[in-house]
């Protein structure tokens, strides 16, 4: 009996939080290692699917870096990075659109279907979701990676509206109608910023931003954006943190109430930060 006393408790526990939220978006950025892990990609896809039945509207966009890699190694194709975005030729962007809005997309929605529940896969191509321009790195020409210049968010909203959860893959269109390959962290602020979202996280392969990378313990719970550009500057964050971070701040300054890093490899990382007084990860702030 005391174990159902406890279970209830912590469904109550819950209840302030559920109402805070409901029916308010939360987009997720799910990519990295989170994904690759079947186990974790169960407990991630469960988190999401009882967001969505207790009344909030999960988003979510992805990535899958990883699952680029293997292919193009499986072809003898080199890739190479510049600033942590993937140089793009066209017969690489062929191969990363049939991966993320193929492959990746459809997974992720086949996970979500299994359990009943309705998803949606499209692409940033689909209704023109993520209008894109070439974006030049410290202005070098790297092919078809793209930058978000604008969200129509006519397709993502009709999708939310019929109860579906809307499931991203970071592909941009131009007026030309060619394809762009997009940063997932850049592809999910700006979703996030145009839908106005009430949350935006990003799941990750390490605890939350460190001030020793090799410290786990390290963690900053909080962040404000205006220590951002001094940790960048003294290297207390770099590598793909960098990028990760400066999303954030985006995502603050666009208006997104809280953008969090969490770490995806954490059983049911998404249920603690959002129904939970236990925040985890690093919840990055005004
Ligand atoms: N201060 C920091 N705190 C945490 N991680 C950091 C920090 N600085 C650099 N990193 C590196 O950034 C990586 C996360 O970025 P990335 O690998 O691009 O993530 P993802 O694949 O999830 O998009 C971490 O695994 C870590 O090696
Ligand atoms: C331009 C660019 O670098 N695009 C990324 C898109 C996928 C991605 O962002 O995946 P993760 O979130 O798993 O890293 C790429 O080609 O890898």
């Amino acid at each position: 009996m005391e174990m159902y006393i406890e279970k209830a408790k912590v469904l109550v526990e819950a209840l302030p939080y559920i109402k805070e939220f409901y029916g308010k978006t939360v987009v997720i950025k799910y990519g990295g290692s989170a994904m690759v892990d079947e186990m974790i990609k169960e407990t991630v896809i469960q988190d999401i699917i009882l967001m969505k039945l207790v009344g909030i509207n999960p988003v979510i966009v992805h990535g899958g870096g990883p699952d680029i890699n293997k292919i193009l190694k499986q072809m003898d194709k080199k890739s190479e990075f510049v600033n942590g975005l993937r140089v793009t030729d066209q017969e690489t962007m062929e191969i990363v659109e049939m991966v993320l809005a193929g492959k990746v997309n459809k997974s992720i929605v086949s996970h979500i279907q299994n359990q009943g529940i309705n998803a949606v896969g499209i692409s940033g191509k689909d209704g023109a979701t993520l209008q894109a321009e070439k974006k030049l790195v410290n202005g070098m020409d790297v092919g078809f990676v793209g930058e978000v210049v604008n969200v129509n968010t006519e397709l993502i909203s009709t999708l939310i509206q019929k109860d579906f959860i809307p499931v991203i893959a970071p592909i941009g269109i131009d007026k030309e109608g060619n394809s762009y390959n997009i940063n997932a962290d850049y592809a999910a602020v700006a979703v996030a910023g145009a839908l106005k979202a009430q949350k935006l996280v990003f799941l990750t392969d390490v605890e939350g931003v460190l001030k020793d990378v090799s410290d786990s313990s390290s963690i900053i719970s909080r962040l404000s954006i205006k220590d951002v550009d001094e940790y960048i500057k003294n290297g207390i964050i770099s590598g793909g943190m960098i990028p990760k971070v400066e999303c954030c701040v985006e995502g603050v300054k666009k208006g997104v109430k809280t953008v969090h890093i969490l770490d995806g490899r954490v059983e049911h990382c998404l249920l603690l930060e959002i129904f939970t007084q236990k925040g985890v990860g690093t919840m990055i702030e005004e």
